[in-house]
């Protein structure tokens, strides 16, 4: 079974910080009241979990679970999309906590680059998203393309080739990287029930001309209404012009590149 389409991750996201006590210890009696005050101050209809600010990679499994489940009832029917970030170097941690997301309801998954020993080729790194990913067959799926954390650079656009058909719950990207070429590649490459998130915030109006339907960030916790919604409203609410965005995916093949024709700057 693959999940439905329809219920695509667009927007606003905030890319949650974990509460913890003054002993360090994970903190879930802050969870329900920071939902509360995502969506009644920040208008915030979707969380980004246990990832970077969330730093999930520094957390126990037990831990991550623990996170994961408490953000995901406190956020039932009152956010739109909660999604879990399970990427971890060890497989199997990757698929205890997908099998676990997928228990509690999670909205999606999203899983990063292994990045102690990294996969040198696009093949080995879908490999890896493909394992995880069908644990949870029903549970859409985001791969997280973050490079300055994991220093993998493989491009994300050669990560897209023909994953629909690997990984039939692929519902798109979560891209924290600056390279706006390889994501505007991925905008054009994407079917429309794919989201295309962006999760740099210095470069969000870039990444927003290309294409993005949402922005995954930090910031977005605190700076919602004022300047992520602004920013973000014209684009989703089609109020540009939208003869200029039908002309950028003429540019964007990936066979004509410099990167791949190796000219050098
Ligand atoms: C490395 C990092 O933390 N990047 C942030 C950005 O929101 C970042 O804080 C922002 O661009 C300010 O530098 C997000 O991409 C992280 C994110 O979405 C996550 O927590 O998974």
């Amino acid at each position: 079974m693959t999940p439905a389409v329809g219920k695509k991750a667009t927007g606003l996201i905030a890319a949650t910080f974990t509460p913890l006590t003054p002993e360090g210890e994970i903190n879930l009696a802050e969870i329900g009241p920071y939902v509360d005050y995502l969506l009644e101050q920040q208008g915030v209809k979707s969380i980004f979990v246990n990832g970077t600010t969330g730093e999930g990679m520094s957390l126990t499994v037990e831990e991550r679970k623990m996170l994961a489940a408490e953000w995901c009832s406190k956020a039932k029917n009152k956010l739109e999309n909660v999604i879990v970030h399970v990427g971890c170097m060890s497989l199997k941690d990757s698929q205890e906590l997908a099998q676990h997301a997928g228990e509690i309801g999670a909205d999606g998954i999203a899983v990063i680059s292994p990045s102690f020993f990294k996969p040198a080729t696009v093949g080995a790194l879908k490999m890896f998203l493909q394992e995880v990913a069908a644990v949870v067959p029903a549970v859409p799926f985001y791969y997280y393309h973050i490079p300055a954390m994991t220093g993998v650079h493989l491009r994300s656009r050669d990560v897209l080739e023909g994953i629909d058909a690997e990984i039939p719950s692929f519902r798109g990207l979560k891209f924290s990287g600056s390279d706006l070429m390889d994501f505007g590649q991925c905008v054009s490459y994407s079917p429309s029930h794919w989201s295309l998130l962006y999760g740099m915030d210095e470069q969000l109006l870039g990444a927003l001309a290309m294409g993005a339907n949402g922005a995954v960030g930090r910031l977005v916790s605190f700076f919602s209404f004022l300047t992520f919604g602004v920013m973000l409203s014209p684009f989703l609410h089609q109020q540009l012009s939208q003869r200029a965005f039908t002309k950028q995916p003429v540019l964007n093949p990936k066979e004509q590149t410099t990167v791949v024709l190796n000219f050098s700057g």
